[in-house]
């Protein structure tokens, strides 16, 4: 468009995606398709504390200084409603530790078992530059597992309005509700109005 042509942001870096997980990284790709033209560098970033959109900005900066250029990081939160949003960010150790049957547990003490999966998209121009953040939310419960076990919780998010878990869900169905589909849609959002024009080579 020659609008949107007229306040391109020249970058000289291509965008790079930085996660260290490979399924998150698979979703990326196919939510994106060749919508933003971005490389992945896998990089196992600290698990930091405090509210998700401060998680994913620091994420974010850290990124920034590795790659000296251009990043978009996610951080992705785990939230139960009886427990005030716990175990949010810290999910990915409660699932290291007491697995799928261990956060069920947790919430059998309540009988709301109502839950949101969050994620928190952060992009930075560079090291130097206050990243913008982009939050995707969706709700629905936790249910005893079901569903084939390849990525995280998905086996035990069961989303408003289906029957099927995460897991139950084909791939395409789950990437157009998902937490990462939803905040991936204002990324794209941000990336057209903003015009950035990134080089393809480094
Ligand atoms: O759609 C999802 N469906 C199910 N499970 C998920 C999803 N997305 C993240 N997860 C898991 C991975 C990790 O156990 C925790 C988030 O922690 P989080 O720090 O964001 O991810 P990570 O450390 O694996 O990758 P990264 O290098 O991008 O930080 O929830
Ligand atoms: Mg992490």
């Amino acid at each position: 468009m020659a609008a949107a042509a007229s306040r391109a942001v020249l970058v000289s870096r291509p965008v790079t995606f930085v996660t260290g997980n490979a399924k998150k990284l698979e979703e990326v790709k196919s939510i994106l398709g060749q919508s933003i033209p971005f490389q992945s560098l896998k990089l196992d970033l600290p698990e930091l504390q405090g509210e998700p959109e401060e998680i994913s900005k620091e994420k974010a900066c850290l990124a920034a200084v590795q790659v000296n250029g251009p990043v978009l990081v996610e951080d992705t939160c785990l939230c139960f409603n009886a427990l005030k949003g716990l175990p949010g960010p810290y999910v990915k150790w409660f699932l290291q530790k007491i697995g799928h049957e261990g956060l069920n547990n947790l919430l059998m003490a309540y009988e709301d078992k109502s839950a949101y999966a969050l994620c928190a998209f952060s992009f930075a121009l560079g090291p130097d530059v206050e990243p913008v953040t982009f939050l995707g939310k969706t709700p629905g419960k936790i249910v005893p597992a079901r569903g084939p076990n390849d990525f995280g919780w998905d086996p035990i998010f069961q989303p408003d309005g289906y029957d099927q878990t995460y897991a139950e869900m084909p791939k395409e169905e789950k990437n157009k509700i998902s937490h990462r589909s939803r905040a991936l849609d204002m990324v794209k959002s941000h990336f057209a109005e903003a015009g950035y024009n990134f080089s393809t080579s480094n």
